[in-house]
């Protein structure tokens, strides 16, 4: 077994929705990035990465490349789900926390689980997404930005 955790974070910025676990949520702002700036797929592609010490989404999918322009994430995560075949692991599971006052998480959170169950070929049972508020402290609590933490559990294939 092998565990790995990631940890994102996108500042809002004009737009009007956030890409979050590969599902378009409306809201009153967008968030500023290279790719989409999923930080719900950004946080598992570190973790999972993590797990098998590659290295980072960075180093990976460069922000530098303009081939990630506006991607979309779940391209990330695909690609990562090949990495984890190739090294003889599959995911035994995941925990996802979105951390901002806005927007709500929960009703968007099914959809979310059922899309990354998806790419990584697993059973939605073992993807966990989850939500919290900063009670109005820190940037997350002044709306400035989002972020999200991920811890994964990787068993032998
Ligand atoms: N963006 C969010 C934040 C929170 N939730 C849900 O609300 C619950 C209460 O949040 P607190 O920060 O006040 O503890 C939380 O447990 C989530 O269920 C959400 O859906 N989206
Ligand atoms: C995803 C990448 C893709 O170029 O860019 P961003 O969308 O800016 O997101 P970040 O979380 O900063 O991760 C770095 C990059 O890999």
């Amino acid at each position: 077994m092998r565990i790995g955790q990631g940890f994102d974070v996108h500042a809002f910025g004009e737009g009007d929705h956030v890409m979050l676990g590969g599902i378009r949520v409306p809201h009153t702002q967008g968030v500023l990035a290279h790719s989409d700036g999923d930080v719900v797929l950004h946080a598992l592609c570190d973790a999972l990465l993590g797990a098998l010490a590659l290295g980072d989404i960075g180093k990976h999918f460069p922000p530098s490349d303009e081939q990630w322009r506006g991607a979309n994430s779940r391209t990330f995560v695909r690609a990562i789900a090949g990495m984890l075949l190739e090294h003889g692991y599959e995911l035994g599971n995941a925990d996802v926390t979105v951390v901002c006052e806005a927007p709500k998480v929960g009703p968007h959170a099914q959809a979310m689980r059922a899309i990354i169950a998806d790419d990584l070929g697993v059973g939605i049972n073992r993807i966990s997404i989850k939500a919290t508020t900063t009670e109005t402290l820190g940037f997350a609590g002044r709306r400035e930005g989002i972020a999200a933490l991920a811890v994964v559990l990787l068993v032998r294939a």
